[in-house]
């Protein structure tokens, strides 16, 4: 398809946290935001949470795992259904769709997304830009973060001037440090990204093994407790944190933290999984080229008031909700595979060496026509 200007685009995220989908309308000609549009969230009932989590770490599509793909796929069409009629001056002519990530083991270069995009084009009769992070562990990059460009075109949007950090906390955390001096985003120094590690995730699974509930909420817990020295510092001495970016995780690299906090009492494991999330982010910090002015926070997480709070403490960097700068802190993610989609139609880059560490610019993703 031919893109000569900025259309509406389309873009869904089912993200790590397990929570549910994100899609969100953007104006782009996949350089330039024009305009930010809809949005709406669908959380994953409890059992479609729970088809997804057991098929969590597979490869193959096997026996769970079609209905593990069945739920991404009718959750999506549902969704998407919805906002491709939200507003007659907001139709879209390309979905970005980002799947569900099962399993992401970029050493050994692969990385697995359930849901078919093929299919998805055929039900809601528009193409599909879907499959992004293959192409990229085939090159030898990390899949992920690919979040990055389009952050890079948010500092643009937001006029930015000073070296800025985008940080989601999500299941998984990831940064991006953004220098907006440049002017293409794949020039050395403008873009450093990488995941910090795990956020959320670890929250989320104590929560619900312990407690029933699917999250930490306000970080009320958490406050409650003490984060325990001991595991803190054993986790930080993780072979990851030695690894110089760009590197990625997968939502479950870090599971053996879970069993350590088993003897904990719940406000002391809380708090403890809460401390690891944001010393992970202040350890990110060593790797950016200059100190950034701020920190932008989108994802779930900043809305955890103990982790912000945390954040401010250990990275001594302004820790700002990225709402307060006029975005939409849940919708980046999936407004970043709209971005993408339409940088994918016009053949454009979506990775590059220190985004992924991919050897060369690559513009991952498969369009799927109806
Ligand atoms: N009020 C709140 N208090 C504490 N935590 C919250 C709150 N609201 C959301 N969260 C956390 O944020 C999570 C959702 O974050 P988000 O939607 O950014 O994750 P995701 O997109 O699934 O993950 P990823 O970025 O890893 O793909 C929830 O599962 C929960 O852990
Ligand atoms: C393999 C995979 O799905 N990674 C996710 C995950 O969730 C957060 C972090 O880990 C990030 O690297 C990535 O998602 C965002 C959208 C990205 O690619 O930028």
């Amino acid at each position: 398809m031919k893109i000569t200007g900025p259309i509406w685009a389309l873009g869904a995220m089912s993200g790590t946290s397990l929570d549910g989908v994100d899609a969100a309308l953007l104006r782009t000609d996949g350089e330039t935001i024009t305009s930010f549009g809809h949005s709406e969230y669908r959380s994953y009932s409890e059992d479609e949470r729970a088809s997804i989590a057991a098929a969590l770490g597979q490869w193959q599509d096997g026996v769970d795992v079609p209905s593990a793909a069945e739920t991404v796929e009718t959750v999506h069409a549902a969704l998407l259904s919805r906002l491709m009629v939200a507003d007659a001056q907001q139709v879209p002519t390309l979905i970005g769709f980002h799947g569900q990530t099962l399993a992401h083991d970029p050493d050994n270069q692969r990385t697995h997304q359930i849901g078919d995009g093929a299919l998805l084009a055929e039900l809601l009769q528009c193409p599909v830009v879907w499959d992004f992070r293959s192409a990229d562990v085939q090159l030898g990059g990390q899949g992920a973060p690919l979040a990055p460009f389009f952050h890079f075109a948010c500092a643009k949007y937001l006029s930015l001037k000073t070296p800025t950090v985008f940080l989601n906390l999500g299941g998984v955390g990831n940064v991006t440090y953004v220098d907006p001096s440049y002017n293409i985003p794949e020039a050395n120094g403008a873009l450093l990204a990488f995941d910090t590690g795990p956020a959320n995730a670890p929250i989320n699974d104590l929560m619900q093994a312990r407690l029933g509930q699917p999250y930490d909420k306000d970080g009320a817990l958490a406050a409650k407790g003490s984060a325990n020295a001991q595991i803190v510092e054993k986790f930080l001495s993780h072979a990851y944190f030695h690894k110089m970016p760009p590197k990625s995780l997968d939502r479950d690299d870090f599971v053996q933290l879970s069993a350590q906090v088993e003897q904990l009492t719940d406000a002391d494991a809380a708090a403890t999984l809460s401390e690891c999330c944001a010393a992970s982010v202040a350890r990110a910090m060593e790797h950016f080229p200059k100190k950034p002015e701020r920190i932008l926070v989108c994802g779930g997480g900043r809305r955890n008031p103990h982790i912000m709070a945390r954040l401010a403490t250990l990275t001594r960097v302004q820790i700002d909700n990225i709402d307060d700068h006029g975005l939409d802190g849940d919708m980046l993610e999936a407004q970043a595979f709209a971005y993408l989609a339409v940088r994918v139609a016009r053949g454009l880059a979506t990775s590059c060496p220190s985004t992924t560490g991919v050897g060369a610019n690559v513009g991952g993703g498969t369009i799927s026509h109806p």
